[in-house]
């Protein structure tokens, strides 16, 4: 699903209007419409205490269309009009008057914080103050509202964006942003509901299709685009029953050092259980065992050194060479990379302490095989590419070293970030339980099993982190976000692929 900026989605709305042949008053009852559906399919005609909070735009608009429909289905409702400005867009003046029409509870006016209502905890909250409208933090008493709805307690459903949140800038850390539970946001989500410095305002998301201009959707290029079930399943390329090993390529694992082993053994498995026709482990001596007891099914080659990497000198010729895990930064380990990065012309997947080696000697930069795949979490991604002001600063720093360097980057995270080709994907599977041991080495192995099964290093990157969050999410349901460790991510590889095409 593509994200769009505030922009574009006026846009959207305006090209709607022209060629569906309605009111831009019928396309907010369209859209307040779905709204109200869902509560009502959730409240199920409950008795509780509802105050929906609407501004004087069209965010306020559709508070006073939801409103109005609530009411008629027989729900308990209080409407507050929190009166920012005189200037009130049109259609919130049409369903003002509508509203009127349906109650003789008229809304109550809030102008100041005298006029702000008791909040209970129990009762439930609709936020439609601002929305992709917000131009400038809050300030005097309409930041003080969003103080005294947040304090509440209550349930706060957010209507498009949480109030004070804006589409494409971080507020500064004075600014006062509602603290949602539930957001249902129009059409397509947000770019600022998954950064970091930003998701948390959101709540849990649901994203309503109100029919906006199919065309416009379709050919204008998004800012972002969200990758869930659907778009992961246009990248996977079914088997050939005509086949053998040889068509899946062979996944060359390098890393380890001496009481880390246990991450080239994670990749390793997983690049196996992503379907890698064969999988080689260059690893220093002291792993070797280890490595042919708990993984029979890959072969392993050792440095000379027993407990670090100094020549990886593999004689094969891997479809892919996934380095980095667990492998440490002694210089001889430092030698040992580079000549590795000058020999290999196919793309790489580099993690951990290959990350870390290239930041501290950026002329190794030069030698990375074009389109290869960088894996940091944020911290290596620090390392690598120098600080950022905030979230909105990092995706362009990213941008411009990808395409600098002509590379894939996976920026690893609760929602993690895929940037490649000038294009940014977010991933949407995944769970807070992957925040463990390990789990970034088994993402390795699985992208790295991709590649050498001939998929484009950025298909494989994309599908690779989707697949992986699906497995997670397929261990902590049955095992709990505690107890979930990351070779059960690789073991569910299998469960992950089954569930792509489940339903
Ligand atoms: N295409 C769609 O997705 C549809 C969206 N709908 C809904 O419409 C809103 C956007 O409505 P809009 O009227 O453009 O904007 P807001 O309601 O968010 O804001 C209204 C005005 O408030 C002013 N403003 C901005 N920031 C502040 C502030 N900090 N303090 C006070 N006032 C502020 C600003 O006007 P100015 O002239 O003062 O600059 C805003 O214009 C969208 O989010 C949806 O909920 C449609 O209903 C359906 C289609
Ligand atoms: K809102």
């Amino acid at each position: 699903m593509k994200i769009f900026s505030a922009a574009q989605l006026k846009k959207a709305d305006e090209l709607s209007i022209k060629n569906q042949n309605i009111t831009s008053t019928q396309l907010m009852e369209r859209a307040a419409s779905h709204v109200s559906a869902e509560i009502h399919k959730r409240l199920q005609n409950s008795d509780i205490a509802i105050k929906i909070f609407c501004g004087v735009g069209n965010n306020g608009g559709d508070g006073l269309v939801i409103a109005r429909q609530l009411i008629e289905k027989g729900y308990n409702v209080k409407v507050f009009v929190v009166n920012y400005t005189d200037n009130r867009s049109d259609d919130f003046l049409i369903n003002y008057d509508r509203l009127k029409e349906t109650t003789n509870d008229w809304p109550e006016y809030i102008k100041s914080a005298s006029d702000f209502p008791e909040i209970d905890q129990n009762e439930f909250v609709i936020d439609a103050i601002f929305g992709i409208g917000l131009n400038r933090p809050l300030e005097g008493w309409i930041a003080k509202l969003v103080d005294h709805i947040n304090y509440s307690n209550a349930f706060i459903l957010s209507i498009d964006m949480p109030s004070g949140l804006f589409s494409d800038r971080i507020p500064g850390e004075e600014d006062r942003v509602i603290s949602a539970n539930f957001t249902i946001s129009f059409q397509t989500p947000k770019l600022v509901f998954f950064l970091p410095q930003t998701m948390d305002f959101v709540g849990d998301l649901q994203i309503l299709d109100i029919g906006l201009d199919r065309e416009f959707l379709s050919s204008e290029k998004g800012q972002a685009e969200l990758i869930s079930k659907p778009e992961a399943r246009l990248l996977y390329q079914p088997r050939k029953s005509n086949s053998h090993k040889g068509n899946y390529g062979h996944t060359l694992v390098v890393g380890g050092s001496y009481g880390k082993i246990g991450s080239v053994l994670l990749s390793s498995k997983a690049a196996l259980r992503t379907g890698a026709g064969l999988v080689s482990t260059f690893i220093p001596k002291c792993g070797y065992t280890i490595l042919q007891t708990a993984l029979p099914e890959a072969m392993v080659i050792v440095d000379k050194n027993d407990e670090k990497l100094t020549h990886i000198d593999h004689g094969m010729d891997p479809s892919v060479i996934c380095f980095g895990m667990g492998a440490g930064k002694d210089p001889e380990t430092l030698e040992a990379f580079k000549q590795l990065l000058e020999q290999t012309k196919n793309p790489m997947l580099i993690d951990a302490d290959g990350l870390n080696m290239i930041s501290e000697h950026k002329e190794l930069l030069k030698f990375l095989p074009k389109q290869s795949v960088l894996t940091p979490h944020p911290k290596e991604l620090q390392r690598l590419i120098g600080d950022w002001k905030d979230d909105f600063d990092k995706l362009k720093k990213v941008e411009e070293f990808t395409r600098n360097h002509d590379v894939i980057l996976v920026l690893k995270g609760s929602h993690t970030f895929i940037f490649g080709e000038g294009n940014i994907y977010i991933n949407n599977s995944g769970n807070p339980g992957m925040a463990t041991a390990g789990s970034g080495d088994v993402l390795s192995g699985i992208i790295s099993g991709l590649i050498s099964q001939q998929y484009q290093p950025l298909a494989a990157a994309i599908l690779g982190v989707y697949l992986h969050g699906l497995s997670g999410d397929i261990v902590a349901e049955n095992r709990s976000y505690q107890a979930l460790i990351s070779g059960d991510i690789a073991e569910n590889m299998g469960a992950a692929f089954q569930s792509l095409f489940a339903d």
